[in-house]
């Protein structure tokens, strides 16, 4: 459960965003303050009527005149409302809006361990429904509970000037409505908390359904995704209902106790009257200004349930803001003198953040030359994307350091080095847009030369023969892309960035072996100059490297060339046996190594 804060705390953290709009928010104010005195003036006029006409031999123009006040006050009170909407409706969305962008930037600009930690679900709810409900409060719930407070002191106000016996009786039940409303405040702001935190869960529930509908539907799950589904949204219709129960408890309190003391007030009003302690005007007057003051209060509940969930709307929003970004630019950023991409890991240590005593990387030494082609080799659960993950600070070594031509990775400025240095992974994020501004997204040059010899490298010329072109329009929204068409298009991403230093995490994995074959020749045109690392999971990957690196429980076990590890490392040996696929080109090293492996076992 996260921490409660103090309401006025939390509110008074919307300032920044609300001060451009304060000016329209107290004119919307001072419309609906209007209306409300508007609404207390009209009981008065029915005083003066009352006293004044009502008499034996009183002016009977007068009930005219009255009725026209009455009517004019009434389209007064009208237009006021209307022109508070008009004034709070515009800013209410401009503040909602820029919340939402800067909600979304800073998203933008969070680790990917703070996305590591976040479901999905939890974000979009706070930045669709949480932000949705804040604008709502802003424009009317926020403005509502002020004005009504404001009417609930002047009106009280008002009945004191006319009969303070009568408005004491008024004043006696306020005093139980204001001790049960801490108690409805506490209560209501826990459940809202856990609705809004079980909307996220729910949101996240149907994000990964949907973008695993697939192995859904293969495994026949669905069922069971079903009734996971309605557990949880049953358990969001328990606490939605605690949520209203709390409520109506509070709007029957709020109802019933003024109630009460109209009944009482009117026995006593009689007897002041009767007595004449009370002109039948102020009787009357005193009557329909409670009822003015009445109405807010019964309102109250929602005013008040609707404050409370903004609150907590506004302390979700914030959770997410206050969360700090740790890979940042130095103030004062480096830059190699000459870039030619020798890539440095001087001791480098990684633990992930939800396990920081289990370093997953432990004092990696790596040294790879300038125009190099490294592959990282190692069983499954190694460490290896983790090490690839590191070069372009996705994520931060949590000891040792990692340099570009002799400069700490922490001393770059962080979007310099990510242009430094290129990235494609196995599992392919494209973008609902055309395949060029997939392809083009960190390219520097967007031309049409770069697009084209990116696609040749990556062999992805299919994409000249989409419905539209490089133009088609793939990821979620559009079209659906084969995974060794993805793969492409990702590979020809990270081709196009033109970078100094590239990181591959196994990007040919889902390419038949003559499409892969074709990407590796071009390939390796490319890389003569580019300083690579390579995850490889297909000996035919480990072919394209220059050297290899065996990783080993976090630990680098050697580096040499894939002959020499082949000959001198029995893990590297039984690391490459066990990679699948039989190599294209290292069919005879390893039928040498299944010899020589017969030979040792019959040696012992
Ligand atoms: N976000 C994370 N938080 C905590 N632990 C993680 C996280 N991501 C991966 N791990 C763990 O770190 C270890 C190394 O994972 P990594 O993905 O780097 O291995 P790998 O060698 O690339 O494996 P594979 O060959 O299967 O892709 C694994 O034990 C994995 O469970």
């Amino acid at each position: 459960m996260a921490k409660q804060t103090p309401f006025f705390t939390s509110i008074s953290r919307l300032y920044p965003h609300v001060r451009p709009i304060i000016p329209r928010l107290v004119m919307g104010l001072l419309c609906a303050l209007l209306a409300s005195i508007v609404a207390l003036t009209i009981p008065q006029v029915l005083r003066v009527l009352i006293n004044d006409s009502l008499q034996p031999g009183g002016a009977t123009d007068a009930v005219w005149i009255a009725a026209v006040v009455i009517l004019v006050l009434g389209i007064a009170e009208a237009g006021l409302v209307a022109l508070r909407r008009q004034f709070v409706i515009n800013p209410a969305t401009t503040v909602e809006t820029r919340m939402r962008v800067s909600l979304y930037g800073h998203l933008q600009d969070l680790t990917v361990s703070f996305h590591d930690r976040w479901g999905s679900g939890q974000l979009l709810s706070r930045a669709m429904t949480d932000l949705n409900f804040l604008r709502r409060w802003m424009a009317f719930g926020a403005i509502m509970l002020v004005v009504t407070t404001l009417t609930v002191i002047i009106g009280i106000a008002v009945m004191f000037a006319m009969s303070w016996q009568l408005a004491l009786i008024f004043l006696a039940a306020a005093v139980p409505i204001m001790a049960y409303s801490f108690r409805f405040r506490t209560r209501f702001s826990k459940v809202a908390r856990l609705s809004q935190d079980q909307a996220g869960d729910l949101a996240t529930t149907v994000e990964e359904s949907v973008h695993g509908i697939r192995v859904l539907k293969a495994f026949g799950r669905s069922r069971e995704a079903l009734e996971n589904f309605n557990g949880q949204a049953e358990e969001l219709r328990q606490t939605e209902i605690s949520k209203a129960r709390h409520q109506a408890t509070f709007s029957m309190v709020v109802t019933l106790l003024p109630e009460l003391a109209l009944g009482s007030g009117l026995v006593v009003g009689v007897m002041l009257a009767a007595s004449g302690q009370l002109s039948i005007g102020s009787l009357v007057a005193f009557f329909a200004t409670a009822a003015v003051v009445a109405a807010p209060v019964e309102f109250s509940g929602m005013l008040l349930a609707m404050a409370l969930t903004a609150k907590t709307a506004i302390d979700r929003h914030f959770e997410v803001m206050d969360s700090v970004n740790t890979i940042t630019s130095p103030p004062e950023p480096r830059k190699p003198t000459q870039l030619s991409g020798a890539l440095s890991f001087n001791s480098a240590t990684f633990a992930f953040e939800d396990a920081p005593d289990k370093p997953i990387l432990k004092d990696i030494n790596l040294d790879i030359r300038p125009g190099e082609t490294m592959a990282l080799v190692g069983i499954t659960g190694s460490g290896k994307s983790a090490l690839i993950q590191l070069v372009p600070r996705l994520y931060e070594v949590t000891d040792g350091s990692i340099t570009v031509d002799g400069v700490d990775l922490r001393d770059f400025d962080v979007e310099e080095l990510r242009r430094v240095v290129g990235v494609a992974f196995e599992d392919t994020t494209l973008f609902s847009n055309s395949v060029r501004d997939n392809v083009l997204l960190g390219a520097e040059e967007r031309t049409e030369e770069a697009l084209e010899e990116a696609l040749d490298v990556a062999q992805a010329h299919f994409a000249y023969s989409l419905p539209e072109g490089v133009d088609t329009l793939i990821g979620e929204e559009g079209l659906s892309l084969s995974g060794g068409q993805r793969q492409r298009i990702a590979l020809a991403r990270a081709i196009a960035a033109r970078p100094r230093v590239l990181v591959l995490d196994d990007p040919l994995s889902a390419l038949d072996v003559h499409t892969e074959e074709l990407v590796e020749a071009r390939l390796r045109e490319v890389l003569r100059d580019t300083t690579t690392l390579i995850v490889a999971h297909r000996p035919s990957t480990v072919a394209l490297a220059d050297r290899v690196a065996l990783l080993e429980e976090g630990r680098i076990a050697a580096v040499g060339t894939h002959t020499e590890l082949l000959a001198g490392n029995p893990h590297y040996r039984y690391v490459i046996a066990s990679l699948g696929q039989e190599p294209r080109d290292l069919d005879s090293e390893l039928s040498e190594l299944e010899q020589e492996a017969d030979s040792e076992e019959v040696n012992r």
